[in-house]
C-alpha cells in the first residue's frame, strides 16, 4: 500500500511553513527531502507521521504503519541496549532483537548502558530501533548526525535491506547516502510571510 501525501500544508508555532507539498512512496521507494536549514523539513516530516496537525492536505496510507525516527533518539539511559530494543520490539509486538543489533553493530555493545554510550553509537541504537518497530514506513530526520562514515554505510544497507523488503523510506538528509531514490526539494512550498504574520505567533516554542 502506498503512502500518499496531496497538497499538504505544514505550520510550526503557528505559523505555515511549507504548503502545497505532495509526494508519493510505493513499496521499494525512496524519497529523499532536500532544502535549506529552517525550510520546513522537520515540520513536513512530524507532520507526515502524524506527529502533529496539517494545515491542509492528506496524508493516507500512514496509518499504523510509519516509523519516525526524529533528531532525538529516545533511548532509555538507564536500560541496556539490548534491553532498549526488547522494549521497542514488546511496544511494536515484535520479538527478535538480534537483527537489529547485527545491522549497526551492537553486539558488542548489547550489555552496555544506553546512557553511557557516545553519542554515534546512541544514534545507531536509535536507528536499530527502527528494524524492531516492523513498521513498513520509515521517516527518518538527519539519520546520520553523529555517525562516522562506517556507520553511515551500515545505514544505508540497512535502509537498502528495508526497501528490498518491500518497504519505504522518506528520508531528511543533507549528505548524499548513496541510496537509488527521488529528491524531493521542498524550498519551491516555502511560505514567506511578512512581518505582521511573523509578529502574530503566539504560540509557544516547543
Ligand atoms: N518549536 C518551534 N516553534 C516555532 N518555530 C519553529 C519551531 N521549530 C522550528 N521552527 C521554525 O520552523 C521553521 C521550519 O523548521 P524545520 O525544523 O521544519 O526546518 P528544517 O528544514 O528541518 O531545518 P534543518 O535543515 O535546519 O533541520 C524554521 O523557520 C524554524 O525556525
Amino acid at each position: 500500500m502506498e503512502l500518499n501525501v496531496t497538497e499538504l500544508s505544514v505550520a510550526r508555532g503557528g505559523l505555515p511553513v511549507l504548503e502545497g507539498v505532495s509526494l508519493s512512496l510505493a513499496p521499494g521507494q525512496a524519497l529523499v527531502l532536500r532544502g535549506p536549514n529552517g525550510s520546513g523539513k522537520t515540520t513536513l516530516l512530524r507532520t507526515i507521521a502524524g506527529l502533529q496537525p496539517a494545515l491542509a492536505g492528506n496524508v493516507t496510507g500512514a496509518e499504523d504503519r510509519i516509523a519516525y525516527a526524529g533528531h532525538a533518539d529516545g533511548l532509555k539511559a538507564m536500560l541496556s541496549v539490548s534491553e532498549n530494543l526488547t522494549f521497542w520490539a514488546a511496544v511494536f509486538g515484535t520479538r527478535h532483537v538480534d537483527a537489529a543489533l547485527a545491522a549497526f553493530a551492537l553486539e558488542p555493545l548489547a550489555d552496555r548502558l544506553a546512557g553511557t554510550l557516545s553519542a554515534g553509537q546512541k544514534r545507531r541504537l536509535g536507528l536499530a530501533r527502527l528494524l524492531v518497530t516492523g513498521r513498513p514506513i520509515w521517516v527518518l530526520d538527519e539519520p546520520t548526525v553523529s555517525l562516522d562514515a562506517d556507520a553511515v554505510t551500515l545505514f544505508a544497507d540497512a535502509v537498502r535491506a528495508h526497501l528490498a523488503g518491500g518497504g519505504m523510506a522518506l528520508i531528511a538528509t543533507h549528505i548524499d547516502l548513496g541510496l537509488e531514490a527521488a529528491v524531493l526539494d521542498v524550498t519551491p512550498h516555502r511560505v514567506v510571510l511578512d512581518a505582521a504574520r511573523l509578529g502574530a505567533s503566539d504560540e509557544a516554542f516547543l
